[in-house]
């Protein structure tokens, strides 16, 4: 048996969003010299502007880094990164099974936060070694004393040999190489036996096609080698395979226990789906790596755009996202208040905004955008299930035997003086307790049942204005339960509204159905006419406002006739308007489509 390079080792990087994650590693990249400091465009693994700008990971990537430790030898570090979203966990389980080791960087001040938790437990699934790295020891706030406590208590670890850094002034970085070389465990397949490569990202490359990024298991494969993807049993010729070093190179062979990359000219992401085994169809492996599921997208919004004249490119933007992001989902669907657009499907609240945020941005579209919902299952009285992820395709009521929600486990940490406060939320959000930890003498580790739909609806805000920004969140799904559920409408001047209904439990429908007309009321501009606006379950009124008539004269601000000034004004009046949408009589601004998200119970 042939078995894998003892000189390689595979880790990644654990950390809490704004812990230090990207900067650690634009410090070991440089350390290692795979970049001089002027090739080295400012955090190399955040390489979407939008990453660079909201200042968070969301697509993985790798970079091999070779280092010549003390012993003498010198050594492939594959660093494999990961993002550092709760939406993103499945990708973030990937990755963490193409390595052996992890670094879990925890910030000297912050300590130990619930999305960091998470990513530790999927390591320890995937039975990865754990070094303990307390980043930031450079503030004079750092408390390193008080994490390696922490981390003890918290998850178990012997944190007395964490290694103490500082990814801004380079302290600590030849100690973390050393421990990784010294305690990261070289990967273990065997290179004679039958291909096993396993997907942990891809990408789309307009003249390369789908690239699969890849940890090799067993096996070796080489350009001309036959793949087949064995989720689908669709097989390839391989065209190219290389490594990140950090910029793609091309190279002979990928063997076991390396990290790189393959491509053989596939058409679309889909076929490269994260979690598959890619494998030789000439010599299959019998059976696939563990752990693979198909993405499945948890929120969906309606995207419609303002001008209808938009639609075909909107339908070719999406395309060109879904291209590089198989999670993102669409269909065309009509509403009788914005006319044509797509339902979208995405993997949680952050994917959502990313998606409308490069729309906007890189395709320069204009777009009005529905409220998030979650797909509910709906039994009807002639026995079917539906799915719906749109409120207004539910049934009506008479049809219903049934509805069913999606609920999440939900991982809450917070210093302790805001139990209370989080316990209070979470009865608001119709939460179900199930554990509470002290994990410090200070932290309390919250267990909750909550259903998504309250997490969408605006729990990320309640959680940190209650907590003044001390409390992480993490969660994932854990099933569906039944819950009496009902659908609010809104008509404005009489006519419904399909865009702006929303289904909420009936305990709170009257007081959300009553908030949501007062919140329009503020937000729909004044017109010629009355518009009164309702909200009504089925056929029943709840809540009633009124907008009264009376036409915003902004010219009435022109004194002296300036016709500049009086220009500009008319120019900023229209530019305030592009964002609106003529239904029926009726203009609407995209706030009115979101005002359900800003009611507080
Ligand atoms: N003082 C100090 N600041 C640091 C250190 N390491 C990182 N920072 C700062 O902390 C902030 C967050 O660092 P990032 O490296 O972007 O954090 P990250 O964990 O990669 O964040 P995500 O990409 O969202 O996962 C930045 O402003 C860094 O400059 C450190 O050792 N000392």
């Amino acid at each position: 048996m042939a078995q894998a390079s003892q000189l390689i080792r595979n880790f990644s990087i654990i950390a809490h969003i704004d812990h230090g994650k990207s900067t650690l590693a634009d410090r070991l990249i440089e350390y290692t010299g795979a970049l001089s400091k002027r090739e080295m465009e400012a955090q190399v693994l955040d390489s979407m502007d939008l990453e660079r700008e909201r200042g968070i990971t969301i697509k993985l990537q790798a970079v091999r880094l070779n280092y010549q430790a003390h012993d003498g030898e010198i050594y492939e570090l594959n660093l494999i990164d990961t993002p550092g979203h709760v939406d993103f966990t499945y990708e973030v389980s990937r990755s963490l099974a193409a390595c052996e080791g992890a670094l879990l960087v925890v910030d000297a001040v912050q300590g130990i936060e619930a999305q960091t938790l998470a990513n530790v437990y999927l390591a320890l699934d995937n039975n990865l070694e754990l070094i303990s790295v307390i980043n930031k020891i450079d503030l004079p706030s750092a408390e390193p004393e008080r994490v390696k406590q922490e981390i003890e208590d918290v998850i178990g670890l012997d944190a007395s040999e964490a290694i103490l850094a500082s990814a801004k002034t380079g302290v600590g970085i030849e100690e973390i190489l050393e421990r990784i070389v010294a305690m990261v465990p070289p990967p273990k397949g065997d290179d004679e036996a039958p291909l096993k490569a396993l997907i942990f990202d891809s990408k789309f490359d307009a003249y390369k096609g789908a690239i699969s990024y890849v940890r090799i298991v067993e096996g070796r494969v080489t350009k001309g080698t036959t793949m087949k993807m064995m989720s689908s049993g669709k097989t390839f010729e391989v065209t190219e395979v290389g490594v990140f070093a950090p910029s793609m190179r091309i190279v002979e062979e990928l063997r076991a226990g390396q990290v790189g990359f393959i491509c053989a000219s596939i058409k679309n992401v889909k076929d490269t789906q994260v979690g598959d085994t890619i494998t030789d169809a000439d010599n299959p492996a019998d059976k696939a790596l563990p752990g693979y599921r198909k993405a499945t997208p948890m929120v969906f919004c309606g995207l419609y755009p303002v001008e209808a004249s938009d639609y075909n490119r909107l339908r070719d933007s999406l395309e060109k996202l879904h291209l590089n992001d198989a999670s993102l989902i669409f269909e065309p669907e009509t509403s009788i208040a914005l006319g044509f657009g797509f339902r979208c499907g995405f993997l949680g609240l952050l994917h959502m905004e990313i998606i409308q945020e490069r729309l906007e941005r890189e395709y320069d579209l204009n777009l009005i955008t529905t409220a998030p919902s979650v797909i509910y299952k709906v039994t009807t009285l002639k026995g079917e299930v539906l799915n719906i992820d749109n409120p207004s395709n539910l049934p009506t009521v008479d049809q219903i035997v049934s509805i069913e929600e999606p609920i999440v486990n939900a991982t809450i940490l917070v210093p302790s003086e805001y139990v209370g406060a989080i316990m209070e939320l979470n009865q608001e959000k119709r939460g179900t307790y199930s554990a509470m930890d002290y994990v410090s003498k200070s932290r309390v580790k919250l267990i909750y049942e909550l259903p998504l739909s309250e997490i969408v609806f605006d729990y990320f805000d309640q959680l940190k204005s209650r907590t003044k920004g001390y409390a992480s969140l993490d969660y994932e799904l854990s099933g569906y339960k039944e819950t009496d559920l009902v659908k609010i409408d809104v008509l404005l001047n009489g006519e419904m509204v399909d865009a702006l209904s929303f289904i909420v439990h009936r305990a709170k429908s009257y007081n959300r159905g009553r908030k949501l007309v007062e919140k329009l009321r503020g937000i729909i501009p004044r017109q010629m006419f009355e518009i009164p606006i309702q909200s009504v379950i089925g056929n029943k009124v709840i809540a009633r406002e009124t907008v009264n008539a009376m036409r915003k004269d902004v010219l009435s601000k022109c004194y002296g006739g300036d016709i500049s000034r009086k220009r500009k004004l008319l120019e900023k009046q229209k530019a305030g308007k592009k964002r609106m949408k003529q239904v029926g009589s009726v203009e609407i601004p995209q706030d009115a489509f979101m005002a359900v998200l800003q009611i507080e119970d």
